[in-house]
């Protein structure tokens, strides 16, 4: 019998790296059994702040820590909002990388398919509890199908929609805020230069994703929320030492203190619309329960749209148990899912 080699070819060096495996791996080829693997009793809490490519920033004790991903997280994604454990060089200090040994359970998970026709997900931010359409009222125009595509993106995470109407200088905020009345929408007003204390009061104590498509306002909005902003990113820029422009990755910000209390939210540059493939409407629904409760006599495999034969909300409307201005709401909603982006 061939006995195996005790030190792997290459040495222990390539294993560098990775410490603990170098540590606390028996001597052979083998994974180790569960029981054997590291504790991370010395790992600290953080949460990731932005991703760029294969490296993460993570804010630790209000340090800014420079971390990777550790090789027992094998494929699991990290995204912008997770709350993780960290090993090794937690300092934050120049030219020091900490290592992510754990992700905990996600509270939320905003997640969009990369097309309509594509069923693979992508989850873009963990724990958020709040979305934030960002939609001007002119300049560009308000383009409803986005807004409703995006609340549905939201109702299907777990997390609650705010509409934030901004340029309230070029036009009326009225119409579009009678269209998302029916769906209980809650909603902002803001412009350049205005009182933002509004806005705050819906950020503060909470965490909140900010998605619009270009030239609403949303960089400037970003910027009145959270002064010094451009410098936090241009540092995370300086931290992962590469000249790509921001604005392609998800960032997290802290909001100053308001009221006694911060909050956060994170500029999404990356999602300007959203592939709602992966999102089922009996999901959808859940968002509203006052509705999903009158449709518990539908017939099996019922979506609940305008075309199906004897669904429960049609007979809740004619027998008044429902505004029938929130049930075509909720069916317009479900019909933004299923058309294409383009429309
Ligand atoms: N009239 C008016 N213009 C505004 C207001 N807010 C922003 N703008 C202008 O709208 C344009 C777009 O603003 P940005 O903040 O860059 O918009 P954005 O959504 O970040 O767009 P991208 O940078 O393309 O992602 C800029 O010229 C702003 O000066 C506002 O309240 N009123």
């Amino acid at each position: 019998m061939v006995e195996a080699p005790l030190v792997p070819k290459g040495g222990y060096e390539q294993y560098a790296e990775y410490d603990h495996e170098r540590y606390d791996r028996p001597r052979r080829h083998t994974r180790p059994r569960t029981k054997d693997r590291p504790t991370y009793d010395d790992a600290v809490d953080g949460v990731v702040v932005t991703v760029d490519r294969g490296r993460l920033t993570t804010l630790v004790n209000g340090r800014t820590v420079l971390a990777m991903k550790a090789r027992p997280l094998g494929r699991k994604g990290v995204v912008v909002g997770d709350r993780v454990r960290l090993v090794g060089d937690v300092s934050g200090d120049e030219g020091t990388l900490a290592r992510i040994v754990e992700v905990e359970e996600r509270a939320t998970v905003l997640r969009r398919t990369a097309d309509d026709d594509d069923p693979v997900e992508r989850v873009i931010v963990a724990n958020a509890d709040q979305l934030v359409v960002v939609t001007a009222l002119a300049d560009p125009e308000p383009r409803r199908r986005l807004i409703d595509r995006a609340l549905v993106a939201a109702y299907d995470a777990g997390m609650e929609p705010l509409l934030c109407l901004t340029k309230s200088d070029l036009a009326d905020p009225a119409g579009l805020l009678a269209a998302y009345r029916p769906l209980g929408v809650d909603a902002v007003v803001s412009q350049r230069d205005g009182d933002l204390s509004e806005v705050r009061d819906r950020l503060t104590g909470r965490m909140s994703v900010l998605v619009g498509h270009s030239g609403v306002g949303k960089s400037t909005l970003v910027n009145g929320l959270v002064p010094g902003a451009d410098r936090a990113i241009g540092k995370v820029n300086a931290v992962t030492g590469r000249g790509r422009h921001t604005s392609t990755s998800a960032v997290m910000l802290e909001l100053p203190e308001h009221d006694g209390a911060t909050g956060w939210i994170v500029d999404t540059p990356g999602i300007r619309s959203f592939g709602l493939a992966h999102v089922q409407p009996a999901n959808l629904i859940k968002a509203f329960p006052d509705l999903e409760e009158l449709t518990d006599a539908c017939p099996r495999g019922c979506t609940h749209g305008e075309t199906e034969p004897e669904c429960g909300l049609d007979e809740a409307i004619e027998d008044g148990r429902t505004e029938a201005e929130r049930v075509e709401s909720f069916r317009r909603l479900l019909a933004s899912r299923e058309r294409a982006e383009g429309d």
